[in-house]
């Protein structure tokens, strides 16, 4: 199979004041094309270096990235990114700010009508087609969360990636949009990397865990197989013993063999 996301041998490294500061080191990492996989370690240990490296907003400073089989070099349309806010522009509505996303990809190739389509259809996969003509700061927060991710998924990228996109939101908003998360990538069958803090989140939406060992030079301590059949449900899972099990490998590796630095 053809490596969709492939990471090896990644470092990355910041210059400083104080010099140069390790921040990953020796990332190995092999993506399959439908594969959700989160990203999960404390506090600075570099995942969102690590994210920021596939979506290209981050050179690896030695190692190989590739995506679909090209190096990844800069950001592109087949790599969606969403982070913890939003970032809509706030002057436009959810529509707008959606249809500028779309037009930036397909507008060289397609019709007005037809990239008007892409973004009905992009609000209406998020359930937020009745807002299509309010502007974010007449929205809920999971709401903005929600056009965030209908923009990313409109450029039809290869793969999403979730900077902590649910980090922000109260626990029951959070629990809702993670279901309606395992809804749309079961429907568009999505390639995700997800950046998370959330152990329970991590085991109810991943196939594959990686668990990140502290920095500095963080690199991959285990990579944990989500083996619960889906679709999934929450209150279920509440109740199943392997979902507990899988739960406690990935809190003993946080909190046995990875302790958090003292601040
Ligand atoms: N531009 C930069 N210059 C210098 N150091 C940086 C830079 N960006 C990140 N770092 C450092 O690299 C390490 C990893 O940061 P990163 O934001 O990737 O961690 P994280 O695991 O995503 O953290 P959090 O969970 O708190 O969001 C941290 O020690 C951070 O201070």
């Amino acid at each position: 199979m053809e490596k969709f996301v492939y990471l090896e041998k990644v470092d990355v490294t910041f210059p400083t004041k104080k010099g140069t500061f390790h921040a990953l080191h020796n990332i190995n990492l092999n993506i399959d094309q439908g594969q959700f996989f989160t990203l999960i370690g404390h506090s600075g240990c570099g995942k969102s270096t690590l994210l920021n490296v596939v979506a290209g907003l981050q050179d690896a400073s030695s190692g190989m990235a590739l995506c679909a089989g090209r190096e990844i070099k800069g950001p592109g349309p087949e790599r969606g990114v969403v982070f913890q806010n939003h970032s809509l522009l706030p002057w436009l509505t959810c529509h707008e700010n959606i249809y500028l996303a779309v037009e930036r990809v397909f507008g060289r190739q397609e019709n007005k009508a037809k990239l008007k389509q892409r973004t009905i259809d992009a609000l209406a996969l998020v359930g937020l087609a009745h807002a299509e003509h309010k502007r974010p700061h007449e929205i809920s927060g999971g709401m903005k969360q929600r056009v965030g991710i209908a923009r990313a998924l409109a450029m039809e990228p290869k793969v999403l990636l979730l900077d902590e996109p649910f980090g922000a939101l109260d626990a029951l908003t959070r629990a809702h949009l993670q279901d309606e998360l395992m809804k749309i990538v079961a429907e568009t069958k999505s390639t995700v990397i997800m950046v998370t803090h959330d152990v329970d989140e991590a085991v109810l939406l991943s196939d594959h865990i990686v668990m990140m060992t502290n920095g500095p030079a963080a690199t991959i301590g285990e990579i944990l197989t989500v083996d619960l059949a889906r679709p999934r449900d929450r209150l279920a899972l509440a109740n199943d013993a392997r979902y507990h099990h899988l739960r406690a490998r990935v809190l003993e590796f946080l909190y046995q063999r990875q302790m958090r630095p003292a601040a």
